[in-house]
């Protein structure tokens, strides 16, 4: 260990998108960064799969090795950043690092979603740190909030837009109408995309990284199998069309909310992760290109904005650096930061108990009495209708109906009922609404 000379060794795992500028800030910064830990901070080590590979980033000769698992348990390795990504051997590695006495930084949203306490555990036995922020929302400031400055207040609501490859492509469909498939090439070629976009665009990353927020938000854990998760896959050009008519866009947003317990009951949270519609006049809606924004609503302090970039290799690594800085600190002086916090274990709702909205898109006969008979379904279901507009007339004849808040399960029996009606020849739209005052 280098702890009797003061200097602090970093060990970095992988070289991608954010490793390659983890490891430039490393070298370009090192004077400032020593001045600010109150002790050089040196990299020891950079693991990558192919010692051939072509880097963003040049790295020392004799500091790459394709050998994570002997990097991590060094002597002279006391920081280890971990950017490779996924479950293993990311999982594997950082156990060992903290094992070995080593204090972790890693961004990797997917395994702390997944398994999370296994490592807050690891890290808590061994009397070391894990830091985490660049996991969500990239370079934004958002899980250090959570976990000490609102650590006082009582959080009710987390809402916002936590992943930037689908925004950049809803934001690039609704702006210069491009293609679903060229939008996410062009994020891929900017390095927003996780390695498999599935996970950006089936909703995984902002599921995973909505229950990381949930567990901070509310003191619980949540996994992102506890997270309701719809993808932006099935948002068609349609949709985008018709958001547009009502002055509002298209994002996929993640949303975490604290939900009184029915009787007086303990209170429960629900989480989920879809394509919503807001007005443009809502904040969210201007949120461009990679760009991710996060509202928090709490108790005493209200409403709070956190937004910046969200994704991207060099954004990314400045939230890694603000945490090694911390970690690093904290090991000087002897002493950890905040740990877990799930003391108020609050149980998961599913999205049938969820609170939301609709816009429904109906293709209708063109007759008398059709409009009674789309908002008795609605009654039914005893769904209150906000708005209804009628568009084009005989075959093109087309309902919009924009309903109150309900539940989610109430919402779905009435779009199902809808579908099985004989004046309905097709349920051409649905979509949750968002940010609208009822
Ligand atoms: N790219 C972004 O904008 C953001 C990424 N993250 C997270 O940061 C992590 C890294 O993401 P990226 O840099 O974008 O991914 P990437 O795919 O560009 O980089 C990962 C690197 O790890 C290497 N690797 C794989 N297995 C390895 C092993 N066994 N040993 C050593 N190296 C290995 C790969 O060859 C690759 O170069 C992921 O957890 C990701 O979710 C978090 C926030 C934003
Ligand atoms: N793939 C992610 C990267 C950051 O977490 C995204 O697009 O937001
Ligand atoms: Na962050």
């Amino acid at each position: 260990m280098k702890e009797s000379d003061k200097s602090l060794g970093v060990a970095v795992l992988g070289c991608g998108s954010v490793g390659s500028q983890v490891v430039r800030l490393l070298q370009e910064q090192a004077g400032d960064l020593a001045a600010r830990v109150g002790a050089p901070v040196e990299l020891v080590g950079v693991a990558v799969r192919r010692l051939d590979a072509a880097r963003e980033v040049e790295v020392p000769e004799g500091l790459l090795t394709t050998d994570a698992a002997a990097l991590v348990a060094r002597d002279d390795v006391d920081l280890v950043v971990e950017v490779i990504g996924g479950i293993e051997p990311a999982r594997g590695l950082i156990l060992s690092a903290l094992e070995h006495g080593a204090s972790v930084v890693t961004a990797n949203k997917a395994l702390l979603a997944e398994d999370g306490p296994t490592l807050f555990e690891a890290a808590e036995k061994a009397g070391r740190d894990i830091y985490y922020e660049a996991a969500v929302a990239g370079a934004i400031p958002i899980l250090r909030p959570l976990r000490e400055s609102l650590a006082g207040d009582t959080v009710t609501r987390v809402l916002g837009i936590v992943n930037g490859t689908t925004n950049f492509i809803l934001d690039k469909m609704d702006t210069s109408g491009a293609g679903f498939g060229d939008a996410l090439q062009e994020a891929q070629d900017l390095g927003y995309a996780e390695a498999d976009p599935t996970a950006d665009v089936e909703g995984f990353d902002a599921a995973a990284k909505a229950a990381i927020l949930a567990s901070l938000a509310f003191h619980s854990r949540v996994t992102a199998s506890d997270v309701h998760r719809e993808g932006i896959s099935e948002v068609t050009a349609a949709d985008v069309a018709s958001a547009r008519d009502m002055d509002s866009v298209v994002k996929l947003l993640a949303i975490c909310e604290l939900r009184p317990g029915a009787d007086g009951g303990e209170d429960a949270v629900a989480v989920r992760v879809h394509p919503a519609m807001i007005p443009r006049s809502h904040p969210l809606a201007s949120v461009r290109e990679a760009y991710n924004a996060v509202f928090v609503e709490s108790e005493a302090a209200g409403q709070l904005m956190f937004y910046g970039p969200g994704a991207g290799g060099s954004p990314t690594a400045s939230a890694v650096l603000g945490d090694l800085v911390t970690v690093a600190r904290n090991r000087l002086a002897g002493t950890r930061g905040a740990g877990e916090s799930a003391y108020a274990a609050r149980a998961v709702l599913s999205m049938g108990e969820s609170r939301t909205r609709y816009h429904v898109a109906i293709d209708v006969d063109d007759r008398a009495g059709v409009l009674a008979t789309v908002a008795l379904a609605f009654a039914e279901h005893d769904v209150s209708i906000q708005t209804v507009r009628q568009e084009g007339r005989g075959d093109d004849a087309q309902l919009v109906v924009v309903s109150h808040e309900a539940t989610d399960a109430q919402l779905s029996a009435t779009v199902a009922h809808l579908r099985t009606m004989d004046i309905v020849r097709d349920v051409t739209s649905v979509m949750r609404v968002e940010g609208v005052a009822e």
